[in-house]
């Protein structure tokens, strides 16, 4: 992690570093090995993006997310597998459930009931510091793992990559700025976030992923995640480019999740 991180990254992170303690503590390595054993095969999440953007259709992710540190409680009502078949009825290419419970009020349970709900392939949205993680995030039947650069050396960022393709998940490498992206792309993974929300103020601007758009290599599927609201916002980035999204507190705040997101995107 950069010295100048974040004060809620470091707060996150150190406290994530407790949980993967005692999480190692009580589940080793084979006990996950074992409940991988009676999992199905990971849905590809990678793929079904690629495969919605050479369809030439808007790939959205669509996030589960309860609650957030820069919002508190988003959504009250909250049943992933009700949220999860919405997104799928509205056009979603794959979900993200947020894992982490002391910020983001979210559970492992929560990705487990999402992804039984539906056939769309799901990310673990946590804070992936270990390459433990990147097992249990397997054993509890995710398909993706996120590897958020601001929070991981590059070795790091290399070992957990390499886990997560021994394990065939799929990893979304989430950046920042101009120095995150230069780390990110040292990997060989195909799906880069640009995360638009600032750290530091919890400020989102769509000029993050406008300003890293010159740097991103063509091999290399932009998702623009965070801050995306109204019509503007999707129109803006498609006018540039991008035409991959990861979107959660505008479809939490709606009613019905599935029907704001065909309205925001088709
Ligand atoms: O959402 C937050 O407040 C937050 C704070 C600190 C670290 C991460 C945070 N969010 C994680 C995310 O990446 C978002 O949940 C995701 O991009 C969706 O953003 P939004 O559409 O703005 O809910």
């Amino acid at each position: 992690m950069a010295s100048n991180a974040p004060t809620i990254l470091r707060r996150i992170l150190a406290r994530k570093l407790e949980e993967v303690t005692a999480g190692k503590a009580q589940q080793s390595l084979a006990d996950l090995e074992s409940r991988i054993s009676e999992q199905s095969a990971p849905r590809g999440f990678g793929a079904a993006m690629q495969a919605t953007v050479a369809a030439r259709q808007p790939a959205v992710i669509a996030e589960v997310k309860r609650a957030s540190p820069s919002q508190g409680v988003i959504r009250e009502n909250f049943e992933p597998a009700q949220i999860a078949q919405s997104y799928q009825r509205g056009g979603a290419s794959c979900l993200s459930v947020l894992t982490d419970v002391d910020f983001f009020q979210g559970a492992d349970a929560f990705l487990q009931q999402a992804r039984g709900a539906c056939t769309l392939p799901v990310l673990r949205k946590d804070f992936t510091i270990d390459a433990w993680q990147v097992v249990e995030a397997r054993a509890i039947g995710a398909d993706a793992v996120l590897l958020i650069v601001a929070a991981l050396e590059s070795s790091q960022l290399q070992e957990l990559a390499h886990t997560a393709a021994e394990y065939g998940l799929d990893v979304l490498v989430e950046v920042h700025d101009r120095a995150e992206l230069d780390r990110a792309l040292e990997l060989e993974t195909p799906l880069i976030g640009v995360n638009n929300r600032d750290l530091h103020s919890f400020e989102t601007s769509l000029q993050t992923t406008l300003g890293l758009l010159p740097y991103m290599p063509a091999d290399r599927l932009v998702i623009t995640e965070s801050g995306i609201h109204i019509p503007a916002d999707v129109a803006m980035m498609r006018d540039a480019g991008v035409h991959s999204f990861l979107v959660g507190e505008t479809f939490m705040r709606a009613p019905e999740p599935g029907d704001r997101l065909r309205e925001l995107f088709f």
